[in-house]
């Protein structure tokens, strides 16, 4: 299969005890080149789990995951962020007191010969970067404690698309954000999409998901019960599925 048709990750019949609790149950998902899918399910569902697995926190106990078709194994995030796998949370790894460049390249600034940082270059880098998905920064000196909470997801964003990620997953990216904060994430997602990289939203709100999604995943009690393209799907029906279960 050529690497355009073949999906960009593929978890099959991934198991997860956690003691003598069995939190995932043999469950497969595939996830294409610039696909956004949705992860519902009731809270201890086993959502977070199974994207754990997918970015590096958790070892499954059984199943295989394969990256472009190579089958792959990792012991640790930073293996998963190496093949392009990345998990962004809440607190989005900014630093409060160091400005929107320093942020954005943490650990991996452009350095010129004898080590010197190349400030111009990164502020140029960055400038482009968060043009390329659409987030309006008018001062690249400002903090990130000075950002709005969209503004400080759309910086976290652009920097998943500068390092070329492939698979970006987002724990609840809407929560506690404001309707415009939240469309203006919602739309980052949309450009991520244009820029093909593919976006996991596991999120509680049915409506932000049926809006942004191509495809929803709905998982219960560890197993997976429902993959739909979102248009065979209404947000009426998630809701019951999540509650009644198949
Ligand atoms: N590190 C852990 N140790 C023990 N049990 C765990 C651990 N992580 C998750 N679990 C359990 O595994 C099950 C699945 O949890 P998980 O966090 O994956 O659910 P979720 O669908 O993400 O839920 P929520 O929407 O509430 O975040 C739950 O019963 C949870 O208590």
């Amino acid at each position: 299969m050529s690497e355009k048709t073949q999906p960009v990750v593929k978890m099959v019949n991934i198991h997860k005890w956690f003691g003598n609790l069995y939190a995932l149950r043999g469950v497969d998902l595939e996830i294409n080149r610039g696909e956004v899918i949705g992860l519902v399910g009731d809270n201890g569902a086993g959502k977070s789990t199974l994207m754990k697995i997918l970015a590096g926190y958790h070892k499954p106990d059984k199943g295989e995951i394969y990256v472009e078709g190579k089958k792959v194994e990792f012991n640790s995030p930073h293996e998963a962020r190496e093949m392009g796998i990345e998990m962004m949370y809440q607190d989005l790894s900014l630093i409060n007191t160091m400005n929107i460049v320093r942020n954005f390249f943490l650990g991996r600034e452009i350095t010129g010969r004898f080590g010197f940082l190349k400030f111009n270059k990164m502020k140029e880098e960055v400038k482009k970067a968060i043009e390329d998905i659409g987030l309006k920064i008018p001062n690249l000196e400002l903090r990130a404690d000075e950002l709005s909470g969209g503004q400080r997801q759309g910086l976290a964003f652009a920097r998943s698309y500068y390092f070329k990620k492939k698979v970006l997953i987002l724990d609840e990216p809407t929560n506690n954000l404001s309707v415009k904060e939240t469309n203006k994430v919602l739309s980052f997602i949309r450009s991520l999409k244009e820029l093909n990289i593919s976006v996991i939203f596991v999120t509680h709100n049915l409506f932000h998901v049926h809006e942004a999604a191509d495809r929803i995943v709905v998982i219960s009690r560890g197993r997976k019960i429902g993959d739909f393209p979102k248009s065979q799907i209404s947000v009426t029906e998630l809701a019951s599925l999540i509650t009644h279960g198949s």
